[in-house]
């Protein structure tokens, strides 16, 4: 049996607590000083906002549980109308995709003291009480009693007598019995990571048979870490080095990246995406891992490149700026209302080499001569497992049949592009996920039915930091503990013969 390490129990909960890296760092109001004003996160607010972090974050996830909506999306939406103050802000953030990560472990020690059980609570319910046992276990900065008066009052303001004395009595009895918040260390390996780092049984049972207990033990447990911040320099407007002092000397705490030599990451210096650097062209917001996919297709100045699902962009983008906008990028996407996510970057980037197009990737072989195109780039749609800390609503919104389907349409969409490449051209396929039957299975499944195609060698696009990654059919998988970046897979193949 493995040992229990931390998250399982309120007093190692505590020491999560005590690294105070909290997701709602994004949202310090200590913002880049800088002469430019500009570039200053500033958002001190003199009004009474309309209404309260809490009451908001109890809003989203009643949202997301009862309509199925995106948290991101519904967080930011709120977030604009409710003209919090930013450390407001800030808690909301952390109140909700703190909550939605640890669904499952306050579920279950709510289910001690619920009497009649959390599922049956109605689900505003349910959202305050989680939200209020997360703060008791893992923030620190917030007192109990505070804890039970905010989630008391809340509840008479959105319910009646009987619920706030329902929320009153079940924390302070959770208070009292501290230590019954334990899972028990007894319990058969799977089901205990499940319970302590909040993940669905059926995830961790698949990813244990992948990977091992060790390994999946250390996924889950990144996958509950806040994601860092970084940005990609556009190389046709600076440098790394250039854009870095600049940083520096705003006040922003930065560091190269060691996956791409185009990253930097951002280690505290408010949002990124509010600075006019990142109006101006001068960088996009992506992550680590994510940057790795241009470098692995490594377009040159003045190539035709097929970017089959390009939207929102950021790889495209990334694929011009390598280019220094020579050449030629088919940016396509089935959805039409996303061709202007694409141009809208292109053009914030000031990047003209991009032809942003609509239509289904299984239809570009009608569109497309054979063999027309230098590079390809299948950024394949996927399950997301990769991406759970920057989206933990994928871990309750996702099923093992979803893993299947989204591997029929993967494979449907390699073979159908497979021949627009040019002899010696590349073709990189990448998934933001970390499930086998999407990444080095398909990449097998496609190499045996396409001798034309061979896996390239990755140790030659890959940083030296990625080298000693797993390296599969041309492909790496990194992990998210692997360097505290996104979960990705990417293959890197070439086609030798016509
Ligand atoms: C992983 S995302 C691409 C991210 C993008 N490469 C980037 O870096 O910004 C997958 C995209 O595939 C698109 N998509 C899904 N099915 C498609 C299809 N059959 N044909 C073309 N695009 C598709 C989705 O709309 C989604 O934008």
């Amino acid at each position: 049996m493995s040992s229990n390490k931390s998250g399982n129990n309120p007093k190692s909960a505590n020491n999560d607590k005590s690294r105070n890296n909290t997701r709602a760092g994004r949202f310090s109001d200590k913002g880049v000083k800088n002469s430019d004003s500009r570039n200053v996160n500033n958002s001190a607010r003199m009004q009474k906002p309309k209404v309260s972090a809490r009451a908001l974050a109890v809003k989203v996830l009643s949202a997301v549980e009862q309509d199925g909506a995106y948290s991101n999306l519904e967080l930011n939406r709120r977030l604009k109308e409710a003209e919090l103050s930013s450390a407001d802000a800030g808690l909301a953030t952390e109140l909700v995709y703190g909550t939605i990560a640890r669904r499952n472990t306050l579920d279950y020690y709510l289910e001690r003291f619920v009497a009649k059980g959390v599922a049956k609570l109605q689900p505003w319910v349910r959202s305050l009480l989680r939200i209020s046992v997360y703060q008791i276990i893992y923030l620190d900065r917030i007192p109990e009693h505070a804890v039970v008066s905010e989630a008391v009052n809340l509840a008479k303001k959105l319910g009646h007598q009987g619920i706030s004395g329902m929320v009153n009595g079940v924390l302070r009895n959770m208070i009292r019995n501290r230590e019954q918040l334990q899972i028990p260390s007894h319990l058969p390996v799977a089901e205990r990571i499940s319970l302590e780092h909040s993940h669905p049984l059926w995830m961790v049972e698949r990813w244990i048979r992948q990977y091992g207990e060790a390994t999946t033990e250390a996924i889950c447990r990144a996958n509950n870490e806040p994601p860092a911040v970084s940005v990609r320099v556009n190389a046709t407007m600076t440098t790394r080095a250039k854009m870095m002092e600049e940083m520096a000397s705003s006040g922003a705490v930065v560091e190269a990246s060691r996956l791409s030599p185009d990253g930097i990451l951002v280690r505290s210096g408010g949002n990124m995406a509010l600075t006019s650097w990142y109006r101006d062209g001068l960088f996009s917001v992506q992550d680590e891992s994510s940057m790795l996919v241009a470098e692995a297709v490594a377009p040159e100045e003045g190539q035709r490149v097929l970017d089959c699902c390009a939207a929102p962009g950021g790889k495209t983008a990334h694929m011009a700026e390598k280019m220094q906008d020579r050449g030629q990028i088919i940016a396509n996407d089935v959805h039409a209302h996303k061709r202007e996510l694409i141009l809208e970057q292109a053009e914030r980037l000031g990047l003209g080499c991009i032809d942003a197009v609509t239509g289904d990737a299984l239809d570009l072989n009608k569109r497309y001569a054979e063999a027309s195109f230098d590079r390809i780039l299948l950024d394949a749609p996927c399950s997301g497992l990769g991406v759970i800390r920057r989206k933990p609503d994928v871990k309750w919104s996702k099923s093992a049949s979803d893993i299947e389907d989204i591997s029929s349409l993967q494979s449907e969409l390699l073979d159908r592009v497979a021949p627009l490449l040019k002899p010696g051209g590349i073709l990189v396929y990448s998934t933001c996920t970390i499930e086998a039957a999407e990444n080095e299975d398909m990449v097998a499944g496609f190499l045996s039915r396409h001798p034309e195609y061979q896996a390239m060698e990755t140790s030659n696009w890959s940083q030296s930091e990625a080298r000693s990654w797993k390296a599969v059919n041309g492909g790496v998988q990194i992990l998210p503990q692997d360097a505290h970046s996104d979960g990705f897979y990417i293959a890197r193949l070439t086609r030798t013969v016509n």
